[in-house]
């Protein structure tokens, strides 16, 4: 099969998908395993693989299938994790579940843990103690690669998409690694890849990014560019989609936008948020986990939380 064949299979008959990489270097943001990508799957997780493109619901339902006897409450689970960084315990004996098709944030001060509690989660860090569960499944001795194969999409606080390319590039790019696992040399081949920069110009336009098609990231104000990376991690076709900070650093206006596009977005996936804006998370999260000094110590609804008197406590000293 030739590439662009291959590359219409990928996103028309999604079986063989696999998360895109760090390519050389350059690109940081993205699926979890951004890079590491590898050709060999065994037969378990060519079946997660195939459940990965289909609707969210689907793929949720055959990672239980997948897993553990009868339906996983958690699309995302972390179980009595702890985590170490030579006498310093960040996370102790942490259990949080992130229940399938909701918007969750993760809030918390400075310091809490947010950030490695995702690290966790992905595998980009090892735990010191527990266990990772997807849709009921154990994966904590899974490579942050395979976390990514099986549909969890992340993308950084740190815009990092390829600025020189415009925002049709940059999707493609990813769709098309994320089928062919990065292997060079495909830039030789851009100009018969129409199909694949078709499905691109799509997504763009359903994300409302379609104005954008032909403009270098570059161009476009800081916001615009957290926009095209979470597209960028959306045209891996993630199940579940992390998301650390997507506004820090934008503007009051730059932030309702990127606010109104999760929202958009949420029916389709499992989100994981963590954010520091109170108004966004008020606003669109369906549940709220608060974090302080490597502990959950609340979660539930907006108005639960802003009841909540340990995360007063925690925020405001009260
Ligand atoms: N690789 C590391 N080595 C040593 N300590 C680390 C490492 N990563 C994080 N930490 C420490 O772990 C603690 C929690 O950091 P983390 O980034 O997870 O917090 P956070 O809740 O995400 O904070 P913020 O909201 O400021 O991003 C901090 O004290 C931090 O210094």
């Amino acid at each position: 099969m030739g590439p662009l064949a291959a590359a219409f299979r990928c996103l028309h008959h999604p079986g063989r998908a696999v998360p895109q990489g760090r390519g050389h270097g350059i690109v940081r943001t993205r699926a979890a395993a951004a890079g590491r990508v590898h050709a060999k799957t065994h037969a378990g997780e060519r079946r997660m693989n195939a459940a990965t493109l289909t609707s969210p619901a689907a793929r949720i339902q055959a990672g239980r299938a997948d897993g553990a006897a009868g339906a996983a409450a958690y699309a995302y689970e972390a179980r009595g994790v702890a985590k170490k960084f030579g006498a310093n315990v960040v996370i102790e004996d942490l259990s949080i579940g992130f229940e399938p098709g909701m918007l969750h944030s993760i809030l918390g001060p400075n310091g809490a843990g947010k950030t490695t509690l995702f690290n966790l989660l992905t595998r980009d860090l090892p735990v010191s103690a527990g266990e990772i569960l997807l849709n009921g499944v154990p994966v904590t001795h899974l490579k942050p690669h395979q976390i990514a194969r099986r549909g969890v999409g992340r993308s950084y606080q740190i815009s990092s998409v390829y600025l020189e390319l415009t925002f049709l590039e940059n999707v493609w790019l990813a769709a098309y690694r994320a089928c062919h696992g990065g292997r060079m040399g495909w830039w030789r081949r851009v100009a018969s890849y129409g199909e694949l920069r078709r499905e691109a110009g799509e997504l763009l336009r359903k994300l409302g990014l379609g104005q954008y098609e032909n403009t270098p990231a570059s161009a476009v104000s800081y916001g615009d560019q957290r926009l095209l990376e979470i597209a960028v991690t959306l045209a891996t076709r993630p199940a579940i989609l992390l998301l650390d900070e997507p506004t820090a650093g934008l503007s009051q206006r730059e932030t309702e936008r990127v606010k109104d596009f999760i929202a958009a977005i949420k029916p389709d996936y499992t989100i994981i948020m963590i954010e520091h804006k109170m108004n966004v998370v008020m606003e669109i999260s369906d549940r709220i986990h608060v974090m302080n000094r490597g502990a959950l110590i609340a979660a539930g609804t907006a108005e639960e939380i802003s009841r909540n008197q340990a995360v007063h406590a925690a925020y405001f000293g009260l």
